[in-house]
């Protein structure tokens, strides 16, 4: 017999967005009930953010000790044993697993089915083993985006490795070869270089397009110098299988720069090129939820096209990542619980990627606030001109702020060290719609790479000096001695 429950508000997904809502909803006592389908924790946890920030820290150790020379410490090249780095990530994911798991969301009163979830109807949604039926006040879609699928000849005939798959590497690859320079792809090829893999990435525009290009060239001199083989317009014409004694392994047929063919070998083949929206069996249709290829369609309230169900993170096709995830959780506990109207406002969502040196920001960039702002400034400082970075050798990188005639601050970016925990006083400024006077009138401690932002802050002030305006009023106060 199936089990019938009413609920005040369902999830559907456990993943960042998901399990944010429904702790929060349940704190305020609410009746909710979890639906996730594989992990407590989604992407990020399982696959994403945890396990590849993991195996960036592996490879930064690795690369501080090649570093080490520089400050007059040598300690050679150091010995990678990749079973421990496999196992140092997956500790990591244990470690902060407990936070997601199924005990603390029971605990915290929320009722976890560990089932994937479909729509009845409009306000009816079943498990996929039929045996629960739940209708709730509201619904909420948090179902996460996957590695999208290309449409490459032969690539499903070949076992790549995807987000999903490659955490779970014993082995270190001999040679990896990733398609798609975006964040997934360039992070990893990054943290894999460092660990002494070879990387081939194959971008099939620019590498890393999504951000500035002043910003990107930073870091694509610093990914090539590590050794990474970047080949951007790569045109893939098929793929075929590969060495029969590696698991993951690929001919990669190029179109070469003289029309001919180009083969590239892989003992692993890694696709990272974009995602899709998790629509897939959730039965949208029968609650008339509209959604295309990129995702579930939203308002900025991020209700759909059915008003009890709202859609948030990945799954909504926005800015796929896990602070937006936990901004939508809030903005939907505050329109289901308090009724008032939370509107999502993209221009206060930061990102950060992150490679090395890495890349962060928030707001507008520079051709964003041209289009809405006939006269802006952009305000610059190089790491080179401060001087923790002088002491830390880490000169490469440079703020840019974004600001109209008046100083009120549009968007910054920062390249450099870093740059993920500095865009976090950007990210405020934004938020509370600052001018550059306000950055003038705190103190930042010295040496800290944060002054570099307060700096290029000050330079707004730049002609100030000179002005003639200035140099009367301070002949005129001379007249009183
Ligand atoms: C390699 C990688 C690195 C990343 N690094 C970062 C980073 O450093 N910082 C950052 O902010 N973001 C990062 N991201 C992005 C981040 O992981 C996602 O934006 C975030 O996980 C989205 O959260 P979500 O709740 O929308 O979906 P998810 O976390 O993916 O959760 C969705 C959940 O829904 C479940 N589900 C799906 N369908 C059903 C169903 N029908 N019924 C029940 N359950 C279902 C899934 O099993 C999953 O557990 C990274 C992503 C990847 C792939
Ligand atoms: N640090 C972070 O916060 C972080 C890290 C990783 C991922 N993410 C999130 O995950 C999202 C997805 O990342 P992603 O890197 O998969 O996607 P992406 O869309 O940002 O980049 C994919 C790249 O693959 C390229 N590509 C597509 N088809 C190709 C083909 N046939 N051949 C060669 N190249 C091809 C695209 O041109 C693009 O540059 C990001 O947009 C981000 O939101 C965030």
């Amino acid at each position: 017999m199936t089990e019938q429950i009413k609920a005040d508000i369902c999830v559907i997904g456990a993943g960042s967005g998901g399990l944010s809502v429904a702790a929060a909803a349940a704190a305020f006592g609410e009746k909710v009930v979890l639906l996730e389908k594989a992990k407590m924790g989604g992407d990020c946890l399982n696959y994403g953010c945890v396990p590849s920030k993991a195996m960036i820290a592996a490879g930064k150790q690795a690369q501080t000790i090649r570093d080490a020379v520089k400050f007059g410490v040598s300690a050679g090249e150091p010995e990678v044993n990749y079973q421990a780095v496999h196992d140092h990530i997956h500790s990591v994911i244990a470690a902060i697993e407990p936070n997601d798991s199924v005990e603390r969301f029971e605990g915290l009163g929320v009722q976890v089915i560990q089932q994937a979830g479909k729509f009845k109807d409009a306000k009816t949604v079943v498990t996929a083993d039929g045996k629960t039926e739940i209708t709730a006040r509201h619904f909420v879609i948090s179902t996460g985006s996957s590695a999208a699928k290309l449409p490459i000849e032969g690539l499903d005939d070949v076992n790549y490795l995807t987000n999903e798959t490659v955490f779970d590497l014993t082995e270190q690859p001999k040679k990896l070869v990733i398609i798609g320079g975006g964040p997934i792809g360039m992070e990893l090829a990054q943290a894999q270089r460092r660990l002494g893999t070879d990387v081939t990435v194959l971008e099939a525009f620019n590498v890393l397009g999504k951000d500035d290009p002043e910003l990107t060239a930073v870091v694509i001199d610093q990914i090539r110098r590590d050794g990474v083989e970047l080949r951007e317009g790569a045109k893939i014409l098929r793929v075929e299988k590969g060495d029969e004694a590696f698991d993951h392994s690929a001919k990669i047929i190029l179109e070469g720069e003289d029309g001919e063919e180009d083969v590239l070998e892989a003992t692993h083949l890694m696709v990272a090129a974009g995602r899709a929206p998790n629509v897939n069996g959730l039965d949208l249709e029968k609650a008339n939820i509209t959604y295309d290829k990129r995702g579930i369609k939203v308002k900025d309230t991020l209700k759909t096209t059915n008003r009890r169900v709202f859609a948030i993170g990945d799954v909504t096709g926005g800015l796929q990542f896990t602070h937006v995830a936990g901004y939508h959780a809030g903005l939907v506990i505050r329109s289901i619980l308090f009724r008032m109207t939370a509107r999502e406002n993209r221009n206060i969502i930061p990102w950060v990627t992150y490679t090395a040196p890495e890349m962060a920001h928030v707001g507008m960039n520079e051709e964003q606030a041209k289009q809405k702002h006939r006269d802006i400034r952009i305000l610059r400082w190089p790491y080179g001109e401060n001087d923790r970075a002088q002491a830390e050798r880490k000169t490469a990188g440079l703020i840019k702020i974004v600001t109209d005639k008046r100083g009120n601050i549009l968007g910054a970016s920062i390249v450099g060290e870093n740059a993920g925990e500095m865009i976090n006083m950007w990210s405020l400024i934004i938020s509370q719609k600052m001018n550059v006077k306000a950055i003038t009138g705190y103190i930042s401690p010295y040496p800290t790479l944060s002054e570099i932002g307060r700096r290029a802050a000050i330079s707004y002030y730049g002609d100030l000096p000179k002005k003639p305006m200035i140099r009367r009023t301070i002949s005129f106060f001379k007249f009183f001695g």
